[in-house]
């Protein structure tokens, strides 16, 4: 663990076992991240990068080595580390604003008074453009907006780390892209500290400090790591055309299509279904 590491995950193995079958999923995952350092985790499909989320999120006990987060070892879910998925975890019944108001509660409650937490609640549905939704349920808002509002519950714990698994996955390609906009501008704005799963190079790129490549399953770990060394704020029309950002998007490509390339099972299996006739000619 280096001595400015905000959150350092060390010697991670993990090994999924039921009756005799044993899955080595995650093995020697070393990694430490900086406070405010935003971080994506990109890899083949099943590699194990949701794995190595729930990990940090204290959601799965690790079979071998552990996380600390600012000083503190990790043991089991908390408020310090809050979590987003890809697709919204919004109490139907409750509306917008009372969706964050559950969660500022319990964060907050004997910290700020009644009133704090009120102005609290809206500065964060303001920050992500909901402040105009507050008393709608979550079935009458659209998919990006429900996505919006869990990043604003998440920020409104105000975590020491935010975890995002494929936060935009289930988003169309504009509102997925307004989104990223936005959680860029609330980074440059509130330095979190994010690790967030992609699958998406490009997404990858514009939103990173570093990116972290996984190696394909059983046993994966950490591949390679790539800096992205591009300023901020960063404009996705400029980055376009701008040689660095083609330089590591090409990286990123190059390690998942070539380095890492994945045989998929519909192949092997179309394969092994034409072996008995290459057998038999
Ligand atoms: N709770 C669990 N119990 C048993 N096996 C699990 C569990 N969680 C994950 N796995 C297994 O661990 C492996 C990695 O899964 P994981 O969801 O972490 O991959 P991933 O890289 O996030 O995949 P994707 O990109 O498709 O979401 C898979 O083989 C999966 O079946």
């Amino acid at each position: 663990m280096s001595d400015n590491a905000y959150l350092s995950i060390s010697g991670v193995d993990m090994t999924f076992t039921k009756g005799r079958t044993v899955n080595p999923v995650l093995r020697h995952i070393n990694l430490d991240v900086k406070r405010g350092e935003f971080i994506s985790l990109i890899g083949h499909s099943g590699c194990g990068k949701s794995t190595v989320l729930n990990i940090v999120a204290g959601l799965l006990k690790a079979s071998a080595g552990g996380v600390i987060v600012d000083g503190r070892e990790v043991n089991e879910p908390g408020p310090d580390r809050a979590l987003v998925f890809q697709n919204h975890s919004l109490l139907p019944w409750l509306t917008v604003y009372q969706n964050v108001e559950l969660a500022v509660d319990k964060t907050f409650r004997g910290v700020k008074t009644k009133a704090e937490r009120k102005d609290w609640i809206l500065h964060n549905l303001e920050m992500v453009s909901m402040g105009h939704a507050l008393h709608r349920l979550p079935s009458e808002i659209s998919g990006g907006m429900k996505q919006r509002v869990g990043i604003a519950r998440a920020l409104a714990m105000e975590p020491k780390v935010l975890l995002l698994d494929e936060p935009f996955g289930a988003l169309d390609a504009l509102t997925r892209a307004h989104l990223q906009d936005e959680v860029m501008r609330i980074q440059t704005e509130l330095h979190n500290t994010v690790m967030m799963i992609t699958h998406d190079v490009d997404e990858a790129v514009l939103l990173s400090d570093r990116i972290v490549m996984m190696t394909n399953g059983p046993s994966a770990t950490i591949g390679e790591i790539l800096d992205v060394e591009l300023e901020r704020p960063r404009d996705r029309l400029a980055l376009s055309d701008d040689a660095r950002y083609n330089h590591y998007r090409h990286e990123v490509l190059s390690f998942l299509h070539e380095k890492q390339r994945k045989v998929e099972p519909m192949a092997r299996s179309a394969r092994a279904s034409k072996a008995p006739e290459a057998l038999s000619a």
